[in-house]
């Protein structure tokens, strides 16, 4: 596939994303091209909004699976492209519009050019929650197709276009979710000792929240907690009822996050008896860490610093998240940080990668894949 070919592909995906589980137009988008495609070697499969296309190769030892997620954010875009998001509030701001165009153009080359090894893509619904992985692990295609590798890619606005950033090993976080509900007693604002104001309360929840990661993991380790959303209250002058506070947790290891989660629920029995409110916790999805199995990642490093365009980094590792761990779990494999060049980074309303890193990481990824 030309490059302007991978650039309008991601242009129409761009404009049409969707949040977890409700990717329909996507899925329509994508089988449509699928269906466009040389049938030969192909079978297509769906399950929900996501799909799987098994790829035949010539003379297969194995079979390598290409995961690409295809969910979009609720972020109101404000780029300023000319194929700007047609829906309300919602955008790929996290460059699942690139994974899909890169899988796709990907599978274009190897529908006409049979591979050797068998070959799975796997188009993956609702990756930034709650999380599809674990459910398609389950499925009869995950048993009958049974890679013996995997591999994915995720956009790094921070990195130049060329740049593969790597590392054997942890790669991504843990991660858990946080919804935290309060519930106090509303009432009028001149009267606040016949109330139970939970914008208050939950705004003292908020700030000792932050305490944990400062006073209770080790400085050595590290983790994240982030609180994306706090909402309360109805009206300036009534006394807020209820609140709620969203958020999500970042830890490096299973045991930090217990730690972490005990830690939020002492602080919420605190604010309850001190405020004399009722609050539930729910976790949300969680998502183990993407960890590269050592083998397979140093041998794409070998690739990777042969490849004369490739600006190989060997890159720390970070605090975002990934449902791609669990399909590490299973099956041995890697994900990478795929170089995009933006002024603005992921989950920002204004991130603009440049588009000049499809056409090289398909090249790439191909180049990898007919090894
Ligand atoms: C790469 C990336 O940005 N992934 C997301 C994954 C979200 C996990 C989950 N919904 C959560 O918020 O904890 C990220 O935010 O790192």
């Amino acid at each position: 596939m030309r490059a302007d070919e991978l650039i309008k592909i991601r242009r129409d995906l761009h404009q049409i994303p969707e949040l977890g589980f409700e990717e329909v137009k996507t899925q329509s988008y994508l089988l449509n091209k699928i269906h466009h495609l040389s049938q030969q070697f192909l079978t297509v499969e769906t399950w929900k909004t996501g799909i799987f296309v098994h790829v035949k190769g010539s003379n297969p030892t194995k079979t390598v699976a290409y995961r690409a997620d295809i969910d979009g954010l609720p972020i109101n875009e404000q780029t300023d492209y000319d194929f700007r998001s047609i829906h309300p509030n919602t955008m790929h701001a996290c460059g699942h519009d690139f994974h899909m165009t890169i899988a796709l153009g990907l599978l274009t080359h190897f529908a006409s050019n049979q591979p050797m090894n068998n070959l799975l893509f796997i188009f993956q619904p609702a990756e930034e929650g709650p999380g599809a992985a674990q459910e398609m692990l389950k499925l009869e295609q995950l048993k009958k197709w049974k890679p013996d590798n995997i591999m994915a890619l995720h956009i790094a606005p921070e990195h130049p276009v060329g740049t593969i950033a790597i590392k054997p090993g942890l790669l991504f976080a843990n991660t858990s979710e946080l919804f935290i509900t309060l519930k106090g007693k509303g009432g009028h604002a001149a009267y606040p000792h016949t109330a139970n104001d939970m914008v208050v309360a939950a705004s003292y929840l908020v700030t000792q929240l932050q305490t944990i990661i400062s006073r209770n993991v080790d400085p050595l380790d590290a983790g994240v907690i982030t609180i994306g959303v706090i909402k309360g209250g109805t009206k300036q002058n009534i006394i807020a009822e209820t609140a709620v506070v969203e958020g999500t947790i970042r830890t490096r290891s299973i045991e930090t996050m217990q730690k972490v989660k005990k830690r939020i629920e002492a602080i919420v029995k605190g604010i309850e008896i001190g405020f004399e409110c009722s609050i539930d916790i729910d976790y949300g999805a969680n998502y183990c860490q993407v960890y590269n199995e050592e083998t397979i990642t140093s041998e794409f490093i070998t690739f990777a610093k042969e490849q004369k365009d490739v600006n190989l980094v060997i890159c720390d590792e970070a605090m975002t998240g990934e449902d791609f761990g669990y399909f590490l779990e299973e099956i041995p494999g890697f994900m990478f940080w795929l170089g995009v060049n933006s002024q603005y980074g992921l989950h920002d309303a204004k991130l603009e990668p440049n588009e000049d890193a499809l056409i090289f990481a398909v090249e790439t990824i191909a180049n990898y894949l007919k090894r």
